[in-house]
């Protein structure tokens, strides 16, 4: 199943830089992980925002939950969830 997500970041002014540069490279990975192993499709820097566009190609809601729950970043994110089917105008062959 193919999801939109939009994340947007909202780190507290008062988290101490050493805290927030360890919490973003392990976001860093876990976000490397999942699109090497073809879960995470896209990620889009929205210009101008700390914030992305994202595209997931998951099992179902639940494998969605436990990934955007895993986010090192989750507690500093709201995030926006929008479930995607084919278009039937779409000349692609497949859905990717
Ligand atoms: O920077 C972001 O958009 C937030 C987050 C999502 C993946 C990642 O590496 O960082």
């Amino acid at each position: 199943m193919l999801f939109h997500v939009r994340m947007d970041v909202h780190l507290p002014r008062d988290l101490p830089p050493e805290e927030a540069a360890e919490i973003l490279a392990r976001e860093k990975a876990y976000s490397q992980a999942l699109q090497h192993s073809g879960k995470w499709r896209h990620i889009w820097r929205l210009a101008g925002e700390y914030a992305n566009f994202s595209i997931f190609d998951v099992q179902d809601n639940a494998e969605l939950h436990e990934i955007l729950t895993g986010l090192p970043l989750f507690r500093f994110m709201k995030i926006t969830v929008t479930p995607l089917l084919r278009h039937p105008s779409s000349i692609r062959e497949d859905d990717s």
